[in-house]
């Protein structure tokens, strides 16, 4: 759905590219995390995307469609985007702001009205609480589930996503991260989203992309880049505590469980293993009991950990 060849940005006057020859495909209604240190291109790069930084050389298409060759304007009628700072119309109620994209499209009053409601509901916000509220009298969460209200508005197939829940504290981020992954999921999104957050990358995107000083490193599924890293700058990049990272993408029925009984408080069904890991630590135990029957022995887990 975003196919991303060759794609090169140098800036006037720069003595190097700062992204530079980036071939990268996002399929059809799944995601890909942008990671990579500061200054290491991921905003030029998803910023060439919906052409508000024009590439040097290389080509985007978007469901097929040359996107360097369409309008500027028409093509980011199609694309949702999300940034740190929301970016929305201080003086205009949070209706007028989710509005902006139906009304270029010239739907009807009626249709905008249906619409707004529609995409509050889906982002948490209830419509009769919030639509006519002005953005400074809302917390920074909900500021950013407007932000991607508004971004959802026109139905883009295509979102683009630059540190969406940069700006909130950790407990809200959690929250955002979770419902944000299953509306995409739901809605069938293609998602291109930037963060510097290892842990935030490998839960929102299905495949993480690594960039260093403008190239891409390493392009894999999230557990697949967390098991085996490129080479010692993604490995360090990712962190010391990436298996453990890995064990949160997996449910427990990742694991076969064992037949056997097991003494203890049962493992939820909706634990993951890293969940389940910290249960066995906590109890001191070496087996704990599952709640949909059976228990799960800490052997198998660390060699699932250790199999990759
Ligand atoms: N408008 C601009 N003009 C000139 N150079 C720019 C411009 N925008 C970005 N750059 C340079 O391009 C490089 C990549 O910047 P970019 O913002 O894409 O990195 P990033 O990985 O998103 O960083 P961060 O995580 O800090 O946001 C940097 O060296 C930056 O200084």
């Amino acid at each position: 759905m975003i196919d991303i060849r060759g794609l090169t940005k140098r800036w006037p006057g720069a003595d190097r590219n700062s992204v530079s020859d980036v071939t990268l495909a996002v399929p059809e209604g799944t995601s890909c995390a942008l990671i990579g240190p500061s200054g290491s291109g991921k905003t030029t790069l998803l910023r060439m995307v919906n052409r508000l930084v024009e590439p040097s050389a290389g080509s985007i298409r978007i469901g097929g469609e040359d996107a360097l060759r369409m309008d500027a304007v028409s093509l980011r009628r199609r694309i949702g985007y999300v940034i740190q700072d929301v970016g929305l119309f201080p003086h205009w109620s949070v209706a007028a702001n989710v509005a902006t994209v139906p009304r270029l499209l010239g739907w009807d009053a009626a249709r905008i009205a249906r619409r707004v409601e529609e995409v509050l509901a889906l982002v948490g916000l209830d419509p009769a609480r919030f639509a006519e509220r002005r953005p400074h009298q809302l917390s920074g969460g909900e500021r950013q589930r407007v932000g991607v209200a508004r971004a959802l508005a026109g139905d883009p197939p295509v979102l683009l996503m630059d540190e969406p829940f940069g700006a909130v504290d950790p407990v809200v981020r959690g929250r955002l991260q979770e419902e944000v992954l299953r509306l995409l999921k739901q809605l069938r999104k293609t998602v291109l989203i930037v963060t510097h957050d290892v842990a935030e990358a490998v839960r929102l995107g299905d495949a993480v992309a690594l960039l260093r000083d403008g190239r891409l490193v390493q392009h894999a599924p999230a557990a697949e880049m967390l098991a085996q890293p490129a080479d010692g700058f993604a490995a360090e990049f990712l962190g010391a505590d990436r298996l453990l990272l890995r064990l949160s993408l997996f449910p427990l029925s990742a694991l076969p469980a064992r037949t056997e009984p097991a003494p203890g408080t049962p493992l939820p069904v909706d634990a993951t293993l890293r969940d389940a890991l910290a249960a066995l630590l906590a109890a001191g135990a070496t087996t704990l009991p599952l709640a949909g029957g059976g228990s799960l022995a800490l052997d198998d887990l660390l060699a699932f950990a250790a199999a990759r």
